[in-house]
């Protein structure tokens, strides 16, 4: 079997468009209606993407992150209007044009409620070099193991590229915890907040 590979992901998007929620579904399988910080610290998770055996752990920081999943939500024209000051920190914090992005517009299931027409961000994804475009329900869990599966293959695609891009699955890690950072996000404001799984 391929050796193991750790990836970093960064879960990014305004408040509320449900970022954990969609974390949560991924990860344990659940949907939490009203989002409680005290289930998070074991986020973590591995997958299996074309043969490779990967684990997946969302990074609070830009800086760490390999693939970014931009989250928007289906009945926000704001919250999609976030993302590109986001891509743009990305760009300038990784340095680098090309680091692997899906752009996910979650809450599908409230299509009555929709505001953000899918041709909007569709053009959006085009505008970033076609980028993948995923609508999602976290509540329904429509399409949430496609977006974390998309961006890993384009990781990987990456590390194959430039090899030193995963990291040793037997490294310790540092860095507060899961918990320690979601309290950080309440005194930090609610904007671009970001879901951390490890
Ligand atoms: N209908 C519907 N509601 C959703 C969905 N995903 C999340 N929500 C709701 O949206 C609200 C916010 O979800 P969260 O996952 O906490 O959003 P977040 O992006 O992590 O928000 P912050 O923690 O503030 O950054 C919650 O009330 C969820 O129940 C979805 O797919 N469909």
């Amino acid at each position: 079997m391929r050796p193991q590979r750790e990836y970093h992901i960064v879960v990014l998007g305004a408040g509320g468009v449900g970022k954990s929620c969609l974390t949560a579904q991924f990860v344990q399988n659940v949907w939490i209606e009203s989002y409680d910080p005290t289930i998070e610290d074991s986020y973590r998770k591995q997958i299996e993407v074309d043969g490779r055996q990967c684990i997946l752990e969302i990074e609070l920081y830009m800086k760490q992150g390999q693939g970014f999943l931009l989250v928007f939500s289906i009945t926000s024209m704001s919250s999609l209007n976030e993302l590109s000051e986001l891509r743009e920190q990305i760009i300038r914090i990784k340095d680098d044009e090309h680091v692997p992005i899906v752009i996910v517009g979650n809450k599908s299931d409230l299509e009555e409620d929709r505001a953000v027409p899918r041709a909007r961000a569709f053009g959006l994804s085009q505008t970033w070099g076609n980028a993948p475009y995923y609508e999602t329900s976290a509540r329904r869990r429509a399409n949430v193991n496609e977006v974390f599966v998309h961006l890993c293959r384009q990781i990987i695609r990456k590390d194959l590229q430039e090899p030193s891009g995963g990291v040793d699955t037997t490294r310790k890690r540092d860095g507060p915890s899961r918990g320690d950072r979601k309290r950080d996000k309440g005194s930090g404001g609610r904007r671009r907040s970001p879901c951390v799984i490890l």
